[in-house]
């Protein structure tokens, strides 16, 4: 697990085409054969120089490729490795290690030139974490011995990884370029986390955002971590390794949390159950190494057994329902199957089970979240369609409503201006038209006005009652409206009172108009409920413009006292304004 980086062969065409950065070449030398190793700790000389730097005790040591868990260790902590520098041309040479299992000293010759943790009076020392190392060297190297005294109470004990020359420019355009790639996938699997996690606090499904916002999380620290540029951000490598291994550990309780809505009881249960256990070893394996009780070194082992187990389960156990699932869900299933694949790849190169290669296992973190974006993005094109057409019916259910409602004021305008009873219209309505007629007839034409009122209706209403009072209210409203003229509007006033207006109409032709009515009237029997009512008739008052008045809205006042003397003079009659009265 401490490997991010590319088996070049397999995968460098995939890793140009994504970053192609990586691909920066550098000029070194592999220090990958020449070495010597011996098992056990040296004793030292007075002056703390180690015995076995200067003896020459040639028997005792053994070659080796590479300067890793040599053969034979028999319970053995200290081991100790040397190799013989190659000539070469160098400007301001290092060797850089990558990394060292897990304490280590180094001597050129008898002159130690670098430590990795603190070595107590035994020889040994805590686990301070994986980084990669940079070790100075003089120009003259060459033919000098390079020596490494290593304690590990480990699985591995030794160098790991590379062990590599060159010159320190190189190692840093190396660091980064190698980082690059790893960076931006870290980035984006940081970015997702972010937007699952706030997705969990306020969408519905809180479980499936919930265990892509901690898988993308873990995925994003862990890559960040792993990555070698952490080390030049951050000089503080047993910080990394443990955010390295919470992300790591944390990984499958995001994937259990995501896979287990999906299925049905038994299974579900089971994906909870083996979720809950990796969670309950994160949280003991940490706690434990934090608390000082063991090494955090000793957690991977530990992990990478319980992951090798409970991967193969997690897929034996899904893979009967996997036509159940919809394709977006199976996308998910095979995205994490590479990414599981290219962990378990990894972890069979950290114990040794492969050659050493770097395997990209950002890269399956990467597949991930590409896989989880593009249903994302799918999702929200589908949501997007699903507004645009919700917009439009939204849009016709308003218009519709509007056009309703536009009726309902129509109808309830219309309602305004009439007069319930007659359905003639009334004294609102009476108001405006006189105003625009008036108006009208002031630029230039004849207006008349004609004021009706029922003679003695209190004493009808008392003799017959109300209800034949508002027949006879009725009737009367229809009679008036039969001798007008289409252009005329004929209005209930209040009461029993009617006006009539009657644009362009001179005095004489509204007086005979409304002789017309009277003589109706005389002649009108009217019934309520079966019963004749007798006798009803009508006064009336006619004031017309410009004959009678300068302005036309003198009419109203006019045509009342014309009204008024017809009343007077014995009802049943018409009056038409002249000014004595
Ligand atoms: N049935 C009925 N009666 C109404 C209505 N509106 C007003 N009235 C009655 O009409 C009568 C009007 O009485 P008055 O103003 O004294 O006039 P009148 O009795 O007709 O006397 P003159 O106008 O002088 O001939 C009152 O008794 C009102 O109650 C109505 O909608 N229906």
């Amino acid at each position: 697990m401490r490997c991010l980086d590319l088996p070049l062969r397999l995968f460098a065409p995939l890793v140009l085409l994504f970053f192609p950065v990586v691909a920066a070449a550098t000029s070194s030398l592999d220090l990958d054969s020449g070495w010597e190793y011996r098992w056990g700790d040296s004793p030292t000389l007075e002056d703390g120089t180690p015995v076995w730097l200067v003896t020459d005790d040639e028997a005792a040591w053994q070659a080796i490729d590479f300067p890793s868990n040599p053969p034979g260790r028999d319970g053995n902590h200290h081991a100790w490795f040397r190799i013989t520098l190659p000539d070469g041309e160098w400007r301001d040479p290092v060797l850089y290690i990558y990394s060292i299992d897990l304490i280590a000293q180094a001597f050129l010759d008898t002159e130690p030139i670098y430590q990795h943790g603190n070595f107590d009076a035994r020889g040994q020392g805590p686990f301070i974490g994986w980084p990669w190392h940079v070790i100075s060297l003089p120009e003259d190297f060459g033919g000098r011995q390079l020596a490494f005294r290593v304690y590990s109470n480990y699985t591995d004990i030794g160098l790991w990884g590379e062990v590599r020359l060159m010159d320190r420019p190189e190692f840093f355009a190396m660091i980064l370029n190698r980082s690059a790639a790893d960076l931006v996938v870290s980035a984006f699997c940081l970015l997702l986390a972010l937007l699952a996690g706030s997705f969990a606090l306020i969408h519905q499904r809180r479980q499936t955002f919930a265990g892509i916002g901690l898988f993308s999380l873990a995925s994003g620290v862990m890559i960040l971590a792993e990555t070698q540029a952490s080390q030049l951000l951050l000089a503080t490598p047993l910080l990394w390794d443990y955010l390295a291994a919470a992300g790591y550990y944390a990984l499958p309780v995001g994937i259990g949390l995501l896979l287990e809505p999906w299925f049905t009881n038994r299974l579900s249960r089971w994906i909870r159950r083996l979720w809950q256990l990796h969670l309950g070893y994160l949280v003991l394996a940490l706690g434990l190494a934090l608390s000082g009780v063991i090494n955090l070194s000793s957690t991977f082992p530990v992990f990478d057994a319980l992951l090798a187990t409970s991967l193969p389960v997690l897929f034996a156990l899904i893979a009967g329902h996997l036509k159940r699932l919809n394709g977006e869900q199976r996308l998910v299933i095979a995205a994490y199957g590479l990414f599981a694949l290219l962990l378990l790849l990894d972890m069979a190169v950290a114990h040794g089970l492969l050659p050493w290669q770097r395997i990209p296992v950002s890269l399956g973190a990467l597949g991930f979240s590409l896989a989880i974006v593009a249903i994302s993005l799918r999702h929200y094109v589908l949501t997007q369609r699903e507004l645009i057409g919700l917009n439009q019916r939204l849009e016709q259910q308003v218009a519709d409503r509007t056009r309703d409602l536009q009726h309902m004021v129509e109808q309830l305008r219309a309602f305004s201006y009439q007069d319930p009873l007659t359905g003639l219209k009334n004294r609102r309505h009476f108001d405006e038209v006189f105003a625009h007629e008036a108006a009208s007839a002031r630029r230039g034409g004849a207006l008349t006005l004609v004021m009706l009122d029922i003679d003695h209706f209190k004493h009808f209403n008392d003799l017959y009652g109300h209800d034949a009072g508002d027949a006879v209210l009725t009737a009367t409203a229809r009679l008036i409206g039969e001798h007008f003229r289409e252009a005329d509007v004929v209005c209930r006033l209040g009461g029993e009172e009617f006006v009539v207006i009657m644009p362009g109409a001179t005095a004489q032709q509204a007086s005979e108009a409304v002789e017309r009515l009277l003589a109706s009237m005389r002649e009108q029997s009217f019934l309520h409920g079966g019963e004749a009512l007798g006798c009803v008739s009508l006064s009336c008052g006619i004031a017309s413009y410009p004959t009678h008045a300068d302005d036309p809205t003198e009419l109203v006042r006019l045509a009342d006292m014309a009204l008024y003397r017809a009343k007077h003079c014995g009802r049943d009659r018409s009056e038409t304004y002249a000014p004595s009265t």
